[in-house]
């Protein structure tokens, strides 16, 4: 029986006998004896193997080779003074190894070294294809015991102190109104007709709300085919949740005491609370985006106002056209950004075209208020409207303003670009620090300028904020974000339970009753029994716990993420069928078969 994990001998071991289990990382032999570190998901451990002392034991340890399969029996023993080792939690002791045993041995060579102490950086599809491996490092096999720790944690809270229950919802089922692309799969027995994976279990847990579960809660698979980026897979886990008779604030307390359990929990973290909010139109402001990095200043300026009868047609021309011109103004930004760089073919220049932008105007500042910039901007400002810029931006000396011009989904897209370059250029992220903040009061619809036609910008059940009802085109929304450190980990709403007013919102964004009846038809009726007043929220449970990974990608902490082109490396999915699976299903028709691949 093991008696212990590799990663837990301590000083107050010494002398005990123990059984471990592992791989070796890495093995040394130090004149005559043996040194091998012994690996588990726990960590490392060193194991000593002297020919004198166990003669047959030294002949293993002789033929090992990193990551064979090893058991040890031995006694924990003080490490000599001179070769502690501080950069292991066991690195006070070694175990004296009586008796290894070779358990299993590689036959292969590796494709990179699992070892701890290698620092060489594996190309990701590697890593991912051999991922049984690249799951023994000691990174990973951290991030995936913090996964589980922090889904505990959920667990332990929302179950033990708030009463929630656990529900699985189907994964085959119809189309979710979460507005990214779905995965569908054909039915064999229902000729013609398709199931759709969930893009998140919404409708299913506001039924059941219709049920009386009163608090429903679920660790949820969820699929969309979207764009992927280093915070979005096309299969994802969210920590889904949903209460009746619960108030936005009462909804928000609760998620903001849930937040703080895990954060102390899994990493002994005292969040400061409650946490700040701002308001949707106020982040635009500031931040030009509805997910806002507030861990550093470089607030934005919104100088429309100024500019709207300046001589400079540009500005002059985007205002009169109903969009918008809006200042980063970035202290010290004179010395360290150069004219090249915002002009065509320079970084800055490039990171705001990647936004949409089709130039910069930049205003920088000297000397008691001179301004230095093109002479168009120089020539065409007035005295006041020059100084009503500096004021409002608070420049001073040696600050860099940088101007964006346009409709205003391009200019905050860019400036939000653009502040987020500058903010790592500068190292202006304080290290550690965790921002959560709330956005609330979204606005329900946003236009859809490919269809023409507003759209939900949460989803179609979202209930308006009850001041707005008059006019829903431009309503708030009763819907709330958590945002950590610049992503959204979260999003949720009070939903609509009143007849009236799902079909108004139905109305606004295009979809007749028919329509909506074809859609939702089993949602719309069930809501016609007695409905209870009830809200929710839905977290990214890869984008948390990548955070507290402090991790760039949330494929880092998935066991089996896909790659940014949505395989699986190790599985090499997804892949070609049979021919015959095809027609079963009745869609072999409308599939050309590659050639030999079917
Ligand atoms: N493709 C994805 N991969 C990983 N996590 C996701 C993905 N889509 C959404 N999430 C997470 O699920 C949460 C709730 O889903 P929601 O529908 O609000 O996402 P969303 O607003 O479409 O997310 P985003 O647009 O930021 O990708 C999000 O706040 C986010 O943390
Ligand atoms: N179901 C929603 C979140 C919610 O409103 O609870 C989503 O996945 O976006
Ligand atoms: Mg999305
Ligand atoms: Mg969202």
């Amino acid at each position: 029986m093991r008696t212990h994990y590799c990663g837990e001998p301590r000083k107050h071991h010494i002398g005990e006998n123990v059984i471990l289990y592992g791989w070796v990382d890495r093995h040394r032999d130090h004149g005559g004896v043996i040194f091998l570190d012994l690996r588990d998901r726990s960590g490392i451990v060193q194991v000593v193997s002297d020919p004198q002392r166990t003669p047959e034991s030294y002949q293993i340890a002789n033929s090992i080779r990193n990551e064979y399969v090893l058991k040890i029996t031995g006694r924990v023993t003080e490490r000599p003074a001179e070769s502690l080792n501080p950069r292991l939690v066991t690195g006070e002791v070694e175990v004296y190894a009586d008796h290894i045993e070779l358990l299993n041995s590689v036959s292969k060579n590796l494709p990179f070294q699992v070892s701890s102490g290698e620092t060489e950086n594996v190309r990701e599809d590697v890593r991912l294809k051999y991922r049984y491996l690249d799951l023994r490092r000691e990174r990973m096999a951290k991030n995936i015991q913090l996964r589980h720790q922090v889904v505990k944690a959920m667990r332990r809270y929302l179950e033990d102190q708030e009463g929630f229950i656990e529900i699985e919802t189907p994964v085959l089922t119809r189309s979710t109104p979460e507005g990214a692309r779905d995965y569908i799969l054909p039915s064999r027995v229902n000729e013609g007709q398709w199931f759709a994976l969930p893009q998140s279990p919404q409708l299913f847990k506001q039924i059941l709300m219709v049920s009386g579960m009163d608090r429903y809660y679920q660790i949820a698979r969820c699929f969309r085919d979207e764009d992927l980026r280093a915070d979005r897979q096309p299969e994802f886990t969210q920590l889904d949740m949903e209460m009746s008779f619960m108030s936005e604030e009462e909804i928000i307390q609760l998620n903001e005491k849930l937040v703080c359990h895990i954060f102390k929990t899994v990493q002994d973290i005292d969040l400061p609370h409650p946490f700040p909010r701002l308001r949707y139109q106020d982040a635009m402001n500031k931040y030009g985006t509805d997910k806002p990095d507030t861990r550093y200043g470089l607030e934005l300026v919104d100088v429309s106002d100024v500019v709207q009868d300046c001589g400079f047609k540009v500005f002059r021309d985007v205002v009169a056209g109903g969009g918008m011109v809006k200042i980063l103004p970035i202290p010290h930004g004179n010395d360290a950004i150069s004219n090249v760089r915002i002009k065509p073919g320079g970084d800055i220049f490039r990171e705001a075209a990647e936004a949409g932008a089709k130039g910069l105007a930049y205003i920088r500042v000297r000397e008691n208020g001179e301004i230095d910039t093109i002479g168009a901007i120089k020539d065409n400002l007035t005295g006041e409207q020059k100084q009503e810029i500096l004021t409002r931006t608070a420049a001073k000396e040696g600050h860099l303003l940088l101007f964006a011009a346009g409709d205003a989904f391009v200019v905050n897209k860019t400036l939000d670009r653009l502040r987020q370059f500058i903010a790592r250029e500068f190292n202006l992220i304080p290290p550690g620090k965790i921002n959560f903040l709330w956005i609330t009061e979204f606005p329900m619809f946003e236009w859809n300028a490919n269809e023409k036609r507003l759209e939900a910008l949460h989803h179609p059940f979202t209930a308006p904020h009850p001041d707005d009802l008059h006019d829903l085109k431009t309503a708030r929304a009763q819907a709330y974000d958590l945002v950590l450190n610049g992503f959204e980990v979260g999003g949720g709403s009070l939903r609509i339970y009143q007849r009236e007013i799902q079909a108004r919102v139905f109305e606004t964004i295009g979809l007749s009753s028919e329509e909506a009846r074809n859609k939702f038809g089993f949602l719309l009726e069930a809501f016609e029994y007695g409905t209870p007043p009830h809200g929710g929220i839905a977290y990214g449970v890869d984008r948390l716990v990548m955070l507290l990974a402090q991790e760039e990608s949330i494929r880092d902490v998935i066991a089996f993420p896909k790659t940014q082109q949505a395989r699986c490396l190790l599985t090499d999915a997804p892949a070609t069928v049979e021919l015959k699976q095809l027609k079963e299903l009745h869609v072999a028709s409308t599939v050309k078969p590659k050639e030999n691949s079917l």
